[in-house]
């Protein structure tokens, strides 16, 4: 029995990890589960999963269900109520699935309190990657990527020896306007962005997804996650979102991960590593497939791509700045109050009066999130 802890149990990796778990239900408990405002179905998977503590985004939910909980379920709220499921309790492992970097400090908690962690909220990284990789390192937990491409390339490097990488590639579908101009970008709708071609995911990644800011999101993550320098990342349009990411060795060998998208791939191995388990997963047939088409990465195109990598290379504050610029863009896209390609210009517009500091502490780097949120929201 493997005790878990979910951190965002009601968003689409939550939802999906906890389909993992229930397909094998004798070898995980669920200790602790964490969402932001859906209390309606966190009381379900409460009824369904018996955690023995959970946690909601504020004070006044945690009043709303008080009542409806089984007696003996603790409630906790905020974010000191994502730290308490991140370290409270006795879970051994933590997956990170809410969205954004409301998620660094419980997954630092989580790392200090010695969790092993599945990491899918790739903004902690980005934000705070240093302090994440340092902490991993010292408390010798284990740090398994959910994030496909990541999924890819660790499953790729399994055995190998970090020297003969050469680089790797995370592959991109080109998200929901792939096949617009950036002139015909102008009048792209909400609706439409949301429409991706082939992943089923939260609103905020399925808009990153469109901007090529989350390919950017992954650059600085796969940095963080496999110890390598950006020039060793490479990033290729493969708009049919089999080929999962690849690894290129010194030798001229390519290592490729494939696999139809669905998300409960990576999440399980994430959760059952070493191990391989059965999967409800839609096996890949590469004769119906037919074809797996590739082109080269369009930086013009996609700008809001080169300045993450930029922002990754610059180090430091730089890429908080670009995540927090990031979230509050997509927010006010969200909420209809700015246009499609205004997401690109506010990065620009952060970005260009950033004043970076290097290997910031924990409290910079909060600091500098609070600071360019709120210039990116008075933009
Ligand atoms: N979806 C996918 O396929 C993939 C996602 N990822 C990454 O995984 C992470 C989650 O993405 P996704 O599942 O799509 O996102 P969703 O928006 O679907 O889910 C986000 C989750 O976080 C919770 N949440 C949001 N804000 C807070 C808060 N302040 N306190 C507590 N909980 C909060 C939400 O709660 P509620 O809904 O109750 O408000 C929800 O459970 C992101 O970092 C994303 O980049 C990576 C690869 C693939
Ligand atoms: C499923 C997953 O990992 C997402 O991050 C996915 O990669 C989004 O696809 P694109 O960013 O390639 O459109
Ligand atoms: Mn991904």
């Amino acid at each position: 029995m493997k005790k878990i802890s979910i951190l965002g149990s009601t968003g689409s990796i939550g939802t999906q990890t906890l389909d993992v778990v229930a397909m094998h239900q004798d070898s995980f408990e669920v200790d602790g589960l964490a969402a932001g405002s859906n209390t309606a179905l966190l009381l379900e998977q409460v009824r369904r999963f018996k955690p023995k503590r959970v946690s909601v985004a504020s004070k006044e939910l945690a009043d709303d269900i008080r009542t409806q909980l089984p007696a003996g379920v603790e409630l906790y709220s905020g974010d000191d109520g994502l730290v308490q499921i991140a370290a409270g309790g006795d879970a051994e492992y933590v997956v990170t699935a809410v969205m954004g970097s409301v998620g660094l400090r419980s997954t630092l908690a989580a790392i200090e309190a010695g969790r092993d962690i599945g990491l899918a909220n790739k903004e902690t990284l980005v934000t705070a990657g240093h302090l994440v990789t340092e902490q991993v390192r010292r408390k010798g937990v284990k740090l398994l990527p959910i994030d496909s491409e990541h999924s890819a390339i660790f499953q790729c490097l399994n055995g190998e020896s970090k020297e003969d990488i050469a680089s790797i590639t995370l592959t991109a579908s080109g998200g929901s306007f792939r096949d617009l101009s950036r002139e015909q970008l102008r009048d792209v709708t909400l609706e439409d962005a949301l429409r991706h071609p082939n992943w089923a995911m939260g609103t905020k990644i399925t808009i990153d997804s469109a901007t090529m800011v989350n390919k950017g999101l992954e650059v600085i993550e796969a940095h963080w996650l496999f110890d390598l320098t950006y020039e060793q990342i490479e990033v290729l349009l493969h708009p049919e979102s089999i080929i999962h990411s690849f690894v290129e060795f010194r030798d001229s060998s390519i290592i490729a991960q494939l696999g139809n998208p669905d998300m409960r791939v990576p999440i399980q191995y994430a959760l059952t590593y070493p191990g391989r388990w059965h999967s409800p997963a839609q096996r890949l047939s590469l004769a119906q497939a037919g074809r797996l088409t590739f082109r080269e990465m369009d930086f013009a195109r996609y700008p809001a791509l080169k300045l993450a990598i930029e922002c990754g290379k610059t180090g430091g504050t730089a890429t908080t700045a670009f995540n927090a610029a990031n979230e509050v863009a997509v927010a006010r896209f969200l909420r209809r109050e700015i246009s499609f390609l205004r997401i690109e210009e506010i990065l620009e517009e952060v970005l260009g009066r950033h004043s970076v500091q290097s290997d910031p502490s924990l409290e910079q780097i909060e600091e500098c999130d609070r600071t360019v949120r709120a210039l990116a929201q008075s933009l």
